[in-house]
C-alpha cells in the first residue's frame, strides 16, 4: 500500500551521532527514537534494526550508514547513526558530509579515544560547523573522572575550531533511556533539547540548481534504480530531468521519496531517495552526483590548501612528496588523486601547504570545497579546494 505523502510542517535539518567504536551512538540513536515515540513524535527504531546487517550483529558493530527520522517539537531530523571502528571511516566521512550539526558521543567511562577525535577533523573539513557533545555511559562512570572527559572534549573541539566553551556537553545513558529509567529519558530530552537550540537552521539554496551528492544506490523490485543522499542545494521533482555525474548519463526523475513517504518537491537539505529511470543499478555508485542538466562541469584538476596531519594526530610520520598517490574524500566521493608540490618541494607531518592534485576521474569540484586525505585506513590530511583546473 503507498505510504501517505510527506507533509512539511517543521523545519528539516540533518544530524546524525559520530565517535569511537562501542561509546554508544547505536544505542543512543535507539533511544532517542524511543523517547520521542513516547511524545508521540515518530517510530521507536530499536537497535537491532539499525545494526541490522547479519555481520554487523556478529561483531557487535556498526559498519554501514543507517538513517532513521523522528521529530521534536520545533523541528523534522534525519539523524544517520555513523560507525565508530576504525576500518569504517570511509563510510563515516559520507555520513557526516550530509550533516547541518553533529551529535559526538563519548563514553564517560573511556573519554576521548582515536576515533573521537578523528572524526571531529573530519567533521570539520566536510563542513559540519556545530556539535553537541553526547557524554554516554554517564550510569557508569564515576563524576569526577567525567569532569575530566568533559574537559578533555571541550579541549578537543576548540583546538578544531568549535568554540570548546560553549559547546553545549550533556551527560546521558543510552542504554538506561533504553530500559525506560526516568532519570536518564530525561538525559535524552535534555540532549535533544540542545540539538534543538544550538544547532543552527543553516542557510538552504532552493534557488540553486539542483544537486545531490549520491550517498547509497539500490534497487526496488519492479521500480528501478534508486539513489539517496542528503539534497545539497536546489530543488527537485518527479518529471525533472537530471545529469548524472560519474555515470555519464541523463535520466529522468521518477519517484521522489523521503523514509519512504512520495514527496512533490524534494528541497537543499531534504534527505531523499530517487528513482531514476532507464539507468542500471551497476551504472551509478556512491561518490556520483546528480544535478541539474548542464548545471556542473566536472573536473580532475585542482589546486588546494592542505594540512599535513602531524604523527600525534594519527597522521604520517615521513613528509609527502610530488608522485604521492592518497585517496581524496570530497563529498560522498572517494577518488585516488596524484599530489604535486611543484619540483623538489616536501610538506612535512604538521605543515599546511598549497598542491596541485589530479584525480583519477572527474568529479563536480568548487573552490571551498572541504575535503579529507586518507590512506592506508588513516586520515592524513585535511584541504580546501582553492581553485579548479
Ligand atoms: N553502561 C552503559 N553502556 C552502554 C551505554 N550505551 C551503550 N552501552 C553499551 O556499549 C556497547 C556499545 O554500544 P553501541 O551502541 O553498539 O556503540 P556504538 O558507538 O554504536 O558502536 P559502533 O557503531 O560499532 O562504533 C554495548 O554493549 C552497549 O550496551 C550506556 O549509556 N551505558
Ligand atoms: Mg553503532
Amino acid at each position: 500500500m503507498p505510504k501517505t505523502a510527506y507533509v512539511r510542517t517543521k523545519p528539516h535539518l540533518n544530524i546524525g551521532t559520530m565517535g569511537h567504536v562501542d561509546h554508544g551512538k547505536t544505542t543512543l540513536t535507539a533511544a532517542i527514537t524511543k523517547v520521542l515515540s513516547e511524545r508521540g513524535s515518530g517510530t521507536f527504531v530499536p537497535f537491532d534494526r539499525i545494526d541490522r546487517a547479519p555481520e554487523e550483529a556478529q561483531r557487535g558493530i556498526t559498519i554501514n550508514l543507517a538513517h532513521v527520522e523522528y521529530e521534536t517539537e520545533t523541528r523534522h531530523y534525519a539523524h544517520v547513526d555513523m560507525p565508530g571502528h576504525a576500518d569504517y571511516v570511509k563510510n563515516m566521512v559520507t555520513g557526516a558530509a550530509q550533516l547541518d550539526g553533529a551529535i559526538l558521543v563519548v563514553s564517560a567511562v573511556d573519554g576521548i579515544m582515536p576515533q573521537t577525535a578523528e572524526h571531529v577533523l573530519l567533521a570539520r573539513q566536510v563542513g559540519v560547523d556545530h556539535i553537541v557533545v553526547a557524554l554516554n555511559k554517564a550510569d557508569a562512570g564515576d563524576e569526577e573522572l567525567t569532569d575530566l572527559v568533559e574537559l578533555e572534549v571541550r579541549e578537543l573541539l576548540s583546538a578544531h575550531g568549535y568554540g570548546g566553551d560553549s559547546v553545549p556537553v550533556v551527560r546521558v545513558s543510552g542504554l538506561k533511556a533504553l530500559a525506560g529509567e526516568a532519570r536518564w529519558t530525561a538525559s535524552v530530552e535534555a540532549l535533544l533539547d540542545a540539538v534543538d537550540t544550538y544547532v543552527p537552521m543553516p542557510e538552504r539554496y532552493v534557488d540553486a540548481p539542483f544537486l545531490l551528492p549520491v550517498e547509497n544506490v539500490l534497487t526496488i523490485t519492479g521500480r528501478g534504480t534508486v539513489v539517496t543522499g542528503a539534497v545539497e542545494r536546489g530543488t527537485v521533482r518527479v518529471g525533472d530531468r537530471v545529469d548524472v555525474l560519474g555515470a555519464d548519463t541523463e535520466t529522468v526523475v521518477t519517484g521522489v521519496e523521503t523514509f519512504g513517504r512520495p514527496m512533490e518537491s524534494a528541497q537543499a537539505g531534504d534527505n531523499v531517495a530517487l528513482l531514476l529511470r532507464g539507468v542500471p543499478r551497476d551504472a551509478v555508485r556512491r561518490g556520483h552526483v546528480v544535478a541539474a542538466p548542464g548545471s556542473v562541469t566536472p573536473a580532475r584538476r585542482f589546486t588546494a590548501r592542505v594540512y599535513v596531519l602531524s604523527a600525534r594526530e594519527g597522521g604520517r610520520t615521513t613528509p609527502v612528496t610530488t608522485g604521492y598517490r592518497p585517496q581524496f574524500y570530497l563529498r560522498t566521493a572517494d577518488v585516488v588523486g596524484d599530489v604535486d608540490l611543484g619540483g623538489t618541494a616536501v610538506a612535512r607531518p604538521g605543515d599546511t601547504v598549497t598542491m596541485t592534485v589530479e584525480l583519477g576521474r572527474d568529479v563536480p569540484l568548487e573552490a571551498g570545497l572541504g575535503f579529507a586525505i586518507r590512506e592506508g585506513g588513516r586520515t592524513v590530511g585535511a584541504g580546501t579546494v582553492t581553485e579548479v583546473g
